[in-house]
């Protein structure tokens, strides 16, 4: 795509730093080194600030240092060290990381804001980052989750693009965080549909009530923005068509996948989640793997379900099947995910799942449970739990309204 006449660089801010958000930070920032006519050479990465110490046993760990007496706040070291010692310790992150644990600060004159926050905590920052980000800033979302309120279901994306009137498209996969931060090969699947206007090609369409506004086509993009007012991209940064975006992520050992179904891209990666922790629960009882896939395949079932039964406009069956946000996540989730290894320790041990994801997780968060919970009140509302009774099951073993060993008969079609 020419960037004739662009003479200004898209900021990227990475709003998030766990365990993923760490790893998008140092993909993008090599990404942002190696294109670097399209984007500014920094990569600022907000931190959820809290209280860090540096082990003895640490590689870090220097008697004399004044950052291994006591505790520290976790951005210093980052910055310090370059490495994320407690969501993604043994890593070095390029020194075009910038740590900052001021929220606004964070995405100040950044036209590119990657979200990769565990999803309980997207409403309350982007009610934070309202009216602190540039207003034509474009966002992709990597968190897994989905947002239910008696207003009905929205997908993460959706919640991100209302609340802060931006365009938002979707990044997710098969995609184990430790082993992209390891440079293992991987594939994702990035849903981006940009407005017109963005690719400037064709010629954009501008709203006759204001020329300083582009009323986005509605076939194009996911439900929540379809009537959004978007600013228009200024013509003097580059583009951000697909081409563009695709920059910012894809890497040799991380391939990207650009497809249009935001709706699709994000339902996988939320869905899969209810799937892990009912698969890491069979695997809990030693039921080995027929039993895994046995639920796996129904799970893909309910997933394929629920997005044509809610999302009918806009998602596509393919997604699920042939996209790395889909079926594959599914597998890659239920192999080694956290959702399915605190579940199936859970199953083990006779604990409940949050006491194992405190003790086990370091302050990671599961997404499989409150999904779980959140999928089920809005099936609920609409009166159907029974035309998903995987995702029902969990929820119930959830609750402790069922074990795990009943899962077979709670799957069983009834006719
Ligand atoms: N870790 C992985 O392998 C992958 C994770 N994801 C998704 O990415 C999203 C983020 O997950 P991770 O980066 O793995 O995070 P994480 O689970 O490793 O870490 C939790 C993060 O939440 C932050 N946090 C804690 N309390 C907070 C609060 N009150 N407000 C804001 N932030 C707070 C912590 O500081 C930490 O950065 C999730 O939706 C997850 O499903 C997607 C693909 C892979
Ligand atoms: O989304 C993931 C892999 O694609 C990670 O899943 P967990 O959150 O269960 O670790």
């Amino acid at each position: 795509m020419a960037t004739l006449g662009a003479h200004k660089k898209h900021k990227v801010s990475i709003v998030g730093s766990g365990n993923w958000g760490t790893t998008m930070s140092k993909l993008v920032a090599e990404n942002v080194k190696a294109n670097p006519n399209l984007f500014d050479q920094t990569v600022r990465m907000w931190v959820y600030e809290e209280d860090v110490t540096i082990s003895k046993d640490s590689r870090h760990y220097d008697e004399a240092s004044e950052l291994c007496k006591g505790t520290q706040k976790l951005s210093h070291v980052i910055n310090t060290v370059h490495e994320n010692i407690k969501y993604l310790p043994g890593v070095t992150l390029p020194s075009n990381v910038v740590a900052d644990p001021d929220l606004p600060s964070s995405v100040k004159d950044s036209t590119i804001l990657v979200f990769v926050l565990p999803h309980q905590f997207i409403p309350r920052v982007c009610d934070q980052l309202a009216g602190h980000i540039v207003p034509f800033a474009r966002g992709i979302c990597c968190t897994k989750g989905v947002d239910v309120s008696e207003k009905g279901i929205r997908l993460m994306s959706e919640a991100i693009g209302m609340r802060l009137n931006i365009y938002c498209g979707a990044l997710s996969g098969a995609n184990i965080a430790s082993e992209i931060a390891q440079e293992k090969y991987s594939e994702t699947t990035v849903a981006y549909d940009p407005p017109p206007m963005d690719s400037r090609s064709p010629t954009p369409k501008v709203s006759p009530s204001s020329s300083q506004v582009d009323l986005i086509s509605p076939s194009r993009v996911n439900p929540s923005v379809r009537s959004a007012r978007l600013q228009p991209l200024p013509s003097d940064y580059p583009p951000l068509s697909q081409e563009n975006v695709r920059k910012l992520f894809h890497r040799p050992y991380f391939h990207v996948r650009i497809v249009d179904d935001v709706a699709g891209v994000s339902l996988g990666g939320a869905l899969k989640n209810i799937i892990a922790l009912a698969a890491g629960f069979v695997d809990g009882l030693g039921w080995g793997d027929n039993a895994k896939a046995a639920v796996m395949r129904v799970g893909i079932l309910e997933m394929v379900r629920f997005g044509k039964a809610f999302f009918e406009d806009s998602v596509k069956t393919s997604t699920f099947t042939e996209e790395s946000c889909g079926v594959a996540d599914v597998i890659t989730s239920c192999m080694g995910g956290r959702n399915f290894r605190c579940a199936k320790k859970a199953t083990e041990t006779g604990k409940s799942i949050y006491e194992i994801e405190q003790t086990e997780l370091n302050g990671q968060k599961l997404q499989g449970t409150s999904t779980a919970y959140e999928v089920h009140t809005f099936l609920k509302s609409k009166g159907v739990e029974a035309d998903y009774p995987l995702f029902t099951a969990v929820y119930n073993i959830l609750e402790g309204n069922v074990k795990p060993e009943q899962i077979p008969e709670l799957i069983e079609p009834k006719d």
